[in-house]
């Protein structure tokens, strides 16, 4: 039978080399591969053409690659190359470099493979590889880099308090502890005693919920540890303050330690969520040579400030770059851009915002920075009434609207991102997705968002999304990241089908005139049925439509005008870090059948071509979808060709 690779041989008379690669197959076949590696060689000795040489190089190199002689695998794969590219020498080129560890040049190999020939089977299975093995060395990377910090760790730490250090930043941030007593009281004391220190810090409250070891699942809970709000300011780009939490079992801790707010400092895990933050062993390790009670409240406030003052070293920068970006973004936009201090953000101190939004007490005694003129009035109403769930409508199972936003407010917001994009200032983009969206953090409406989050958004989550058996996603937020969305038809038309890197969403219309865009929803990722139809929700200018990160929705084409939203991602670590909020990802339910063409994606799926056709746009994403995963295909599921 004809090898795969030898297709480029058959239009070549045969040579003595055709007899001599048969040889070796059969050699090969049966397990010798030094025999094997004999044959190929004379055979390409003899070979008469360029194509001839090249089948007896792939020969060789997949047989190197099985004899795990990988380097001469890849040398004679780039021979192979030098007499004209084509997919199956970049494959063979590709493979062994996977099996080096050379994953970047393995990836554009595999990559160009697939461009040549999409049909290419090997070049499919080969990325799928390269992807499982990427995420094994990351992983193992992680490990190796914690046990390094460990060990640091145990030069200057008792043997017990290093486990528990290990343990507080291991476990989930809100897992159940035993709480000594009279900790509230003491936790007040050592607050008084930094409070001029800081900008802003809360007395203790209880964890809003706790993330069970027994059963795995977040759930509120009366008699959970305490936790400590406090907003640090440290040198340039840090002034304006980073907001951390604190939670703590007992008076010497180690408490956990998590940066709400967004964005890299030094006291971050490297490796940590994105959305999680967490501070790593390496802060740990910094407070324990600060002081011999390193971890109780004063210590760790003190540590905070110390790490975001400038140490003058490389990777405090590195740390803090995206910061200084941030805040390079937002002085520009304040100071040379004063026409956007319009009434409601002309009179917001950046010094002081963060704090206020972070300690004012709620619920619903709306500080500066929302003023109740900023709300609809029906959600104002039933908030004085103290019944949220009055001014929300079902929309379908699991999605709610509301009015969120007064009509001047929504006004005045939209005014203000006009006014970003006037200034034509460099602005994150807030998903690769999305190329004409702005972070709102990035025009200084982190306290804003913070402020609403706490006020509004998550009350109104909690009646929503009430328990389920997987546990409660609306136990508590402790971080946001928002950002506006804009469509045209000329710009970003559409969304593609996605699910949220966020626990609860908020998405509230801001304008302007626009046809089409209407917003699809599917189901829960990792259910039978997360690419079945549920509904598609018309935006409407003011008001606000809520659902779980884990939905799987996107935004229709937009067939005229221009459709802006403000996207308000909420995160709370207790869901994030439990079981159930976890299960969904690990393991996907059989698909019940083929999916809703309206609920197929380009950039996720593996049968999306079977639904609908990839347009010239989006061609590049065939063949790199990984859902539904292997296991959970409906009957009858065809992958793309
Ligand atoms: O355009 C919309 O309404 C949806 C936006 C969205 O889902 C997102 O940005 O994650
Ligand atoms: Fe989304």
């Amino acid at each position: 039978m004809m090898d795969w690779f030898r297709g480029g041989a058959k239009a070549d008379e045969s040579d003595a080399s055709d007899d001599l690669l048969k040889q070796g197959d059969k050699e090969r076949d049966a397990g010798d591969l030094t025999a094997a590696l004999h044959f190929y060689g004379k055979a390409l000795a003899v070979a008469g053409s360029p194509d001839k040489r090249k089948a007896a190089l792939l020969a060789q190199s997949r047989t190197y690659v099985l004899n795990g002689d990988l380097t001469e695998a890849e040398e004679a794969a780039t021979r192979a190359l030098d007499l004209g590219v084509c997919a199956p020498s970049l494959v063979r080129r590709g493979c062994a470099r996977r099996k080096l560890g050379h994953f970047g040049a393995a990836y554009e190999d595999l990559r160009r493979a697939a461009q040549l020939d999409p049909q290419n089977r090997e070049a499919r299975d080969e990325i799928r590889r390269l992807h499982a093995a990427a995420q094994r060395r990351q992983k193992f990377e992680a490990e190796a880099q914690r046990d390094a910090e460990a060990e640091q760790l145990r030069a200057s730490l008792p043997g017990d308090l290093v486990d528990a250090v290990i343990a507080s930043c291991r476990e989930p941030f809100y897992a159940e502890a035993s709480v000594a007593p009279g900790l509230g009281y003491e936790l007040n004391a050592a607050i008084a005693r930094v409070q001029g220190s800081v900008l802003a810090i809360t007395p203790p409250r209880r964890c809003p919920g706790v993330n069970l070891s027994t059963t795995g699942k977040a759930v509120r809970d009366g008699k959970a540890p305490f936790y400590v709000d406090v907003v640090v300011r440290g040198d340039r780009p840090y002034e304006a303050g980073v907001w951390f939490r604190l939670v703590y079992a007992s008076r010497e801790g180690p408490p956990r330690i998590r940066q709400a707010s967004l964005g890299r400092t030094i006291v971050v895990d490297d490796d940590a969520d994105h959305h999680g933050r967490r501070a790593g062993l390496q802060f740990y390790a910094l407070l324990a040579s600060r002081s011999d009670e390193p971890f109780g409240l004063e210590a760790v406030v003190e540590g905070l400030r110390a790490a975001l003052e400038d140490d003058g070293s490389d990777r405090w920068r590195h740390a803090a770059s995206d910061h200084s970006r941030r805040r390079r973004v937002i002085d520009a936009y304040r100071n040379e851009w004063p026409a956007h201090k319009i009434g409601l953000f002309g009179d917001i101190d950046e010094a002081s915002a963060l704090a206020t939004a972070v300690s004012t007490p709620g619920p619903f005694a709306p500080p500066v920075l929302l003023p109740k003129s900023a709300l609809a009035p029906r959600l104002v109403e039933a908030i004085e009434a103290g019944d949220l769930r009055r001014c929300v409508e079902e929309v379908c199972e699991g999605v709610y609207a509301f009015d969120l936003f007064s009509a001047e407010f929504t006004t005045a917001l939209l005014a203000e991102v006009d006014y970003f994009y006037a200034s034509k200032l460099p602005a994150a983009r807030p998903n690769s997705m999305n190329n004409y969206g702005i972070i709102v953090n990035d025009i200084g409406l982190e306290p804003l968002m913070v402020a609403l989050q706490r006020l509004v958004l998550l009350p109104l989550a909690r009646e929503l999304f009430s328990s389920s058996d997987r546990g409660d996603p609306a136990t508590g937020f402790d971080s946001t990241h928002a950002f506006v969305v804009k469509y045209r038809a000329d710009e970003d038309s559409h969304l593609d089908v996605h699910t949220d890197d966020s626990d609860v969403t908020f998405n509230v219309c801001l304008g302007r005139d626009f046809e089409g865009c209407g917003l699809v929803f599917c189901g829960m990722i990792g259910a039978a049925d997360h690419r079945c139809h549920k509904h598609t929700y018309h935006h409407r200018v003011g008001a606000c439509v809520v659902h779980l990160g884990a939905r799987r929705h996107g935004a229709d084409h937009i067939t005229s005008g221009e459709r802006l939203n403000l996207v308000i991602w909420n995160h709370g670590l207790a869901w994030r870090e439990s079981e159930g909020a976890m299960a969904h990802q690990m393991a996907y339910e059989k698909e019940g059948g083929p999916p809703d063409p309206r609920c197929v994606s380009y950039t996720h799926d593996r049968d999306y071509g079977s639904f609908k056709p990839y347009t010239a746009g989006i061609v590049d994403f065939k063949h790199r979808g990984w859902c539904p995963p292997q296991g959970a295909e409906y009957n009858g599921f065809r992958a793309d060709e």
